[in-house]
């Protein structure tokens, strides 16, 4: 861990005084019932604060994934509180939660998750339709987010004409799209080299700065962890708890 990073204990992030974006109280979750049930998460609290890259960090099977569909309200807890931006995710009905991660979530996964007809001007395009963005204005944001990622030369090219890193850098500038408070990523590197990866996470950690965005990133790729603001541990579905920074 370098000397910035802190770990995301809920009383640490109080002291430091930040504002937190999204708040864990207590989250259970569980997957099925009875003798059969999967208790994913046990009892996670933390905050990530505005502005910072908090990385999730976690072997495989401690609930990483569990805790980031909880965060963007792709699933609801079995128990606990989760807010954004000050809204409790429990009061949300469908259309809200919808119009949540649509206008102020950027999803990116292991798997880019790009449509693969469309070129990648129009992969960036695509939640900005959904917000029913006019057309010009559409095209000229997606051209300039694709210039922010370092493909500005590449707009009309399609996904399987770009590399594994170029892909992902798309979802990037499409995760953008809608000038989201919050990017939520999922193993981004995952399927990509490790000097690939860290490119990735260092341009996370770019557009952290440059766009104003707080981004919450799971990943149990230890290189990656050192780019991160903050670091919250899970294991076996519980935060692993460590003394504050000296
Ligand atoms: N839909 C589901 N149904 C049943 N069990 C599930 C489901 N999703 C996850 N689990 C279980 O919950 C636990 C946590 O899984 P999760 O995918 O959150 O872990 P992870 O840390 O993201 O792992 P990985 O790094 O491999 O993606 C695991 O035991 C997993 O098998």
């Amino acid at each position: 861990m370098t000397d910035h990073q802190e770990t995301a204990t809920v009383p640490a992030a109080r002291e430091a005084g930040g504002t937190p974006i999204v708040v864990v109280d207590d989250v259970h979750h569980s997957f099925g019932s009875g003798a059969q049930a999967v208790h994913a998460l046990r009892g996670v609290s933390f905050e990530v604060r505005r502005g910072e890259l908090t990385a999730l960090k976690g072997r495989s099977g401690s609930g990483k994934t569990t805790l980031l569909n909880l965060v963007g309200g792709l699933d609801t807890p079995t128990s606990g509180r989760i807010s954004v931006d000050g809204t409790d995710l429990a009061t949300l009905g469908e259309p809200d939660l919808l119009a949540l991660r649509r206008d102020r979530i950027g999803f990116v996964f292991q798997s880019f998750g790009l449509i693969p007809v469309l070129t990648a001007a129009e992969n960036v395009g695509v939640p900005m339709r959904l917000r029913r963005m006019p057309a010009k204005e559409r095209e000229e944001r997606a051209r300039t987010l694709l210039a922010l990622v370092g493909l500005a030369d590449h707009a009309e090219q399609r996904p399987g004409e770009l590399s594994g890193g170029q892909q992902q850098r798309v979802a990037v500038a499409r995760a953008l799209a809608n000038d989201p408070d919050l990017i939520i990523a999922d193993e981004p590197t995952g399927q990509l080299d490790s000097e690939t990866g860290r490119s990735i996470m260092e341009l996370l950690r770019a557009v952290v700065r440059s766009e104003s965005v707080t981004i919450l990133v799971a990943t149990h790729d230890p290189n990656l962890i050192e780019l991160a603001d903050r670091v919250v541990e899970l294991r076996d579905g519980r935060l692993v708890e460590r003394p504050p920074a000296p």
